[in-house]
């Protein structure tokens, strides 16, 4: 390839150490678990325990959250859709490399869109790319409130605030979706198990 997007006479440089050594370098399987919800409905939470449980097992994963890329990568980035597509975007591209290097990459963000999330599912082969829905109510999440955000949200000190102003857009076919049972929201341990246990059943966590 000799041109692509706004760089031009660019030309593909193949590593000779593929993905499949690394991968039997390390022992595990890249890939990316994307977890998706409104703010408060647990994605940082559940990220972190899935971050700990995998590593008892011996499996080194990563995770890209939201609010903490956006103190680096992406802290020119506002919330404007056009902000928000290029804030999944550049994460996807990154989970990506991750993935490739052979690590279970652990994306935490709002992504309210569904065509940023699908874009993201695009980027990666064979699909290794698990989308893991935090389907938490609204009025939960609102009545958490850990950073106060939907306080100011609702007395219109934030514009834009994800599922007050602004859309979410839940997806409409997702590898995981964790979800209140009769009432009740269960401990982030259970819920990470229960991801566990798809990576397992999928040959994620196999011997490679
Ligand atoms: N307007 C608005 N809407 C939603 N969220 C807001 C907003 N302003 C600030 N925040 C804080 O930013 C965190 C979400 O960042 P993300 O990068 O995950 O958002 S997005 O995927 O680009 O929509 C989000 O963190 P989480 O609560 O962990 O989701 C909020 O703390
Ligand atoms: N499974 C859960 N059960 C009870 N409380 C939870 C659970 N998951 C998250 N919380 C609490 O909800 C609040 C928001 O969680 P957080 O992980 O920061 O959400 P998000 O990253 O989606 O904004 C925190 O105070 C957290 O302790």
């Amino acid at each position: 390839m000799s041109s692509l997007g706004n760089s031009n006479n660019i030309f593909w440089q193949e590593c000779p150490v593929g993905k499949l050594e690394r991968q039997k370098l390390i022992n595990q399987k890249g890939c990316v678990v994307w977890i998706t919800g409104l703010s408060g409905s647990g994605k940082s939470t559940l990220a972190f325990a899935l971050n700990r449980q995998l590593y008892s097992r011996g499996k080194l994963s990563y995770v890209l959250d939201g609010d903490n890329l956006r103190h680096g990568l992406n802290k020119d980035l506002g919330f404007s859709a056009e902000d928000r597509t290029e804030n999944i975007r550049r994460v996807g591209e990154v989970a990506k490399l991750f993935a490739d290097a052979g690590m279970i990459c652990i994306a935490s963000l709002i992504s309210p869109y569904r065509k940023d999330r699908d874009a993201c599912r695009a980027m990666l082969p064979d699909s290794n790319f698990i989308e893991v829905f935090m389907n938490t109510p609204l009025s939960l999440c609102e009545s958490r409130d850990a950073k106060g955000l939907y306080k100011l949200a609702r007395a219109g000190k934030i514009k834009g605030f994800t599922g007050i102003d602004d859309p979410y857009e839940p997806p409409l076919q997702c590898e995981i979706e964790l979800q209140l049972i009769d009432g009740i929201c269960r401990t982030p341990t259970a819920m990470s198990e229960q991801v566990v246990s798809y990576l397992e059943e999928k040959g994620y966590l196999e011997d490679q």
